[in-house]
């Protein structure tokens, strides 16, 4: 039963101080027990426009339903029975009471989708009077939901992503290490191209079959990781500081080696040789060679940069061309480089022994008149800025004497060479040297160890044993000899080093030399030759020619020949 309120509020707040209004709340299922029954008020949603009074209630009730389209509607009455107080008071059990971040009392529904509804149910006479439930923010299950399947996310991601960057921190400093490891190799396998203080173009080869930067291959490139260089340590205190020869300047040959790279090993000095190795080697996109001395054969390394470096100071056409010399140490191994030109017919000795083709006329001329113009220049002393002393080889032999591509040669190895000053100054030692060239004087050692012109005699002496190599491979008539070293015929191992005892015998007291095939007497310029040869190696060395007597002879002999096209100078 309802009845019309003219005057809502203050009959409401009267009516409210009278009784007491407790919320009934989940308790409310004892109270049908009493059965005492309550005057509310009432009203209708939506809005609880026209409020009125209703009596006979177990339970007075209020309530705020929030719509799932977000409306809200309000309402208060009386809830007469037991079954329906329970159906209506519950609907405060829709909702979940759930704090959010800041603390906030929220009222979540616990399903998406359904509307928000707040009983207040009390009971005493209007204790249904008064504000309506407030309806907290609503947080549905969804977002909820979202919320937690981000945390659950971020509890997954965060370690895995936490492990992932140490992973990577750890790769990124091991990658980096080798990198930095690396770098060195790389940045010397870059100044092996393109090192601006040093000139490729010091290396001008008339050679066709010279490796140009855009040949070679990519494993040639491949730079020997030689050591640091201890050049610099081993000049200083000694005299070969000053520099004035035809190599690279002294303070760049200190990177030599590390700009190198070693290609192909041309052979090792046997025989009484050096005792080292000669490599081919790719210095600035051109071909070098690289002669590796042990750490034991510092001397002759010395020797022979010192002469390159200082006594030799201009480029000479039949001289081998120097590009620099380099200490390094490596595995606490010390290696000596020489670094030179690299002519690839290699030596005279290979070209005579291994080549099928026989020698014509023009190219013998050609050979010997370029060993003889090589050897007067290092004979002969030039005064002047670029002069040089005059010097003895005291090494010559075929197998150090490379030939060029225009077939003309040059003469190599210049570990033994002396000059006067040197000769007064340091005792020589006999015993070195090829023992097969060497001259009857000093196989006797009754040679004058204090006078270079002793030593350039000796040298002519060698000179004549190799012209005669060079001559039995020239083809006349049609018939050209085999390759035959120096004596072979009276030697057990025609081709090994022999002993000084063995030529000793031979040279001096069986006074033999190489003989001269009777052919040539049908040749003129190879019985020419041959009498050329004869004259240099004289038992007497007085009695041999000069270096310079030997180059015209030969010029005359290029001059008289119409087979020979040379420009005789
Ligand atoms: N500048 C060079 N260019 C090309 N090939 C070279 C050069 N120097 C040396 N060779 C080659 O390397 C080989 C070995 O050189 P090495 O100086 O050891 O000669 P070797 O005559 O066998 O020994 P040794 O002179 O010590 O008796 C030579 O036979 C020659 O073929």
């Amino acid at each position: 039963q309802k009845t019309a309120l003219m005057d809502d509020g203050p009959l409401l707040d009267s009516r409210e101080a009278s009784e007491s209004h407790e919320p009934v709340g989940i308790n409310f299922g004892i109270n049908p027990i009493n059965q005492r029954r309550f005057k509310c008020l009432t009203c209708d949603e939506p809005d609880c426009a026209q409020t009125e009074i209703c009596d006979d209630a177990i339970t007075c009730m209020k309530s705020k339903i929030r719509d799932t389209d977000g409306k809200e509607r309000i309402s208060r009455g009386c809830v007469d029975d037991v079954d329906k107080m329970q159906f209506t008071c519950n609907k405060q059990q829709s909702s979940k009471e759930v704090k959010n971040d800041n603390g906030i009392k929220k009222h979540v529904s616990r399903s998406a989708g359904r509307a928000h509804i707040f009983v207040v149910c009390c009971q005493g006479d209007f204790c249904n009077n008064g504000s309506f439930p407030i309806l907290e923010d609503y947080v549905d299950d969804g977002e909820l939901e979202s919320d937690y399947v981000f945390k659950l996310t971020l509890a997954i991601l965060a370690p895995i992503l936490g492990v992932g960057i140490i992973v990577g921190g750890v790769l990124f400093c091991v990658i980096a290490r080798k990198t930095r490891r690396k770098r060195p190799l790389a940045s010397r396998h870059k100044r092996l191209i393109i090192d601006p203080e040093l000139e490729p173009s010091m290396l001008h080869f008339s050679s066709p079959s010279s490796v140009s930067s855009t040949t070679y291959h990519a494993h040639e490139l491949q730079a020997t990781a030689a050591g640091d260089s201890t050049l610099k340590e081993y000049l200083d205190g000694r005299s070969l500081t000053s520099g004035s020869g035809s190599g690279l300047p002294l303070l760049v040959q200190r990177t030599l080696a590390k700009q190198v790279a070693l290609v192909e090993c041309l052979g090792s000095g046997g025989n009484g040789g050096f005792g080292g190795e000669v490599w081919r080697g790719i210095w600035h996109g051109e071909n070098v060679a690289v002669k590796i001395y042990f750490s034991r054969d510092e001397a002759a390394w010395a020797r022979e940069t010192e002469v390159y470096s200082q006594l030799l100071p201009s480029r000479h056409d039949n001289i081998l061309g120097y590009v620099g010399s380099d200490m390094t140490s490596r595995a606490s191994c010390t290696q000596l480089w020489l670094v030179t030109h690299y002519h690839p017919l290699g030596s005279l000795y290979d070209h005579l022994s291994h080549s099928p083709h026989p020698l014509t006329h023009h190219q013998t001329l050609n050979i010997t008149l370029s060993i003889a113009n090589g050897l007067l220049y290092l004979h002969t002393e030039i005064h002047g800025t670029r002069g040089k002393p005059a010097m003895s080889h005291r090494n010559l032999k075929s197998k150090n004497i490379l030939v060029k591509t225009n077939g003309g040669c040059v003469i190599a190895d210049f570990a033994l060479a002396v000059t006067q000053d040197r000769l007064t100054t340091d005792r020589v030692d006999l015993k070195q040297g090829s023992k097969r060239y060497m001259s009857p004087e000093v196989l006797e050692q009754t040679i004058n160890v204090e006078c270079l012109e002793s030593f350039r005699c000796a040298d002519i002496y060698s000179l004549g044993l190799i012209l005669w190599e060079v001559c039995r491979r020239c083809i006349s008539n049609g018939v050209a000899l085999e390759y035959a070293a120096p004596y072979s015929e009276w030697l057990s191992y025609s081709n090994q080093e022999p002993s000084i005892e063995e030529m000793h015998k031979l040279v001096c007291l069986d006074q033999r030399r190489p003989p001269l095939p009777n052919r040539w007497h049908y040749d003129a310029t190879l019985s020419g030759m041959g009498k050329l040869m004869r004259e240099c190696w004289h038992n007497k060395p007085a009695a041999r020619l000069p270096i310079l007597r030997v180059k015209k002879t030969l010029i005359k002999l290029a001059a008289a020949d119409s087979r020979v096209h040379l420009p005789l100078d």
